[in-house]
């Protein structure tokens, strides 16, 4: 579903983010994505949103060849993607509802089909009896399943996050993982950036490790031979 052919990638006037990085994701997978700050986590996942084109090397995204794909292209590659933030990125003057709706809004969905969509995105993260909240009076694993919620409305085929939990004590944080296991589980292909190695290392996933933009473990897929 997702695969790095030695990508590099080299910002301007800076030295290489990522360095002859090759790995792949089978669809259905989960996998981690671990190393110091500034190892190149940050920039790996923008690549495979296009929000970065590598240096060297080829993205492949369920079959597509990144490189092939215009500006034009972008925003429908980027509709089979949902992506999780550690900070949320919420519209806080806005109730939970319009918050996970938003992409489907900007999509162009029916009335009818958007409020189906979003009352089973936030059924599936346990939210449904806060749909007329306001994000303030979440607490923050709340805040976070209301993340997760708007990226999954859309029906992504990959769900892609960034240290989703970042601000999370231990037992919220494995909440939030569990739901991310879930999600693989009825074929979503999942690949989560997380510094939180004793967490990450209980789930038993794959665990893709870069130092200095160097993938240093993880690379081959368990199923390989
Ligand atoms: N837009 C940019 N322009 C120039 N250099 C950048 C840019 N984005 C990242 N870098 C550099 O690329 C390297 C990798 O950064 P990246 O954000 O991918 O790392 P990270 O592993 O996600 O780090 P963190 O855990 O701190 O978020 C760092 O040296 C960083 O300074």
């Amino acid at each position: 579903m997702i695969s790095f052919e030695r990508v590099s990638k080299r910002y301007d006037n800076s030295h290489d983010a990522l360095r002859e990085v090759s790995f792949s994701i089978d669809p259905e997978e989960l996998v981690f994505l671990t190393g110091h700050s500034g190892a190149g986590k940050s920039t790996l996942l923008r690549l495979i949103m296009l929000m970065e084109r590598p240096s060297r090397g080829r993205v492949v995204v369920g079959g597509a060849d990144l490189s092939k794909f215009s500006r034009r292209n972008i925003p429908r590659h980027r509709q089979s993607i949902g992506v999780v933030f550690q900070n949320h990125k919420l519209l806080m003057d806005r109730p939970v509802y319009d918050n996970v709706a938003l992409p489907l809004q900007i999509a162009g969905f029916e009335y009818r089909d958007i409020d189906r969509r979003v009352n089973a995105a936030l059924d599936k993260v346990g939210l449904l009896d806060r749909v007329q909240a306001m994000p303030m009076s979440l607490s923050g694993g709340e805040q976070q399943r209301v993340g997760i919620a708007r990226a999954v409305v859309g029906r992504p085929a990959i769900l892609l996050a960034d240290e989703p939990t970042g601000n999370l004590d231990p037992q919220l944080s494995a909440e939030i993982m569990q739901l991310f296991v879930d999600f693989s589980q009825v074929g979503v292909t999942v690949l989560i950036a997380s510094h939180d190695l004793a967490l990450i290392s209980r789930l038993r996933h794959r665990i893709l490790t870069l130092k200095d933009g160097r993938l240093v473990s993880g690379g081959v897929s368990i199923d390989a031979p």
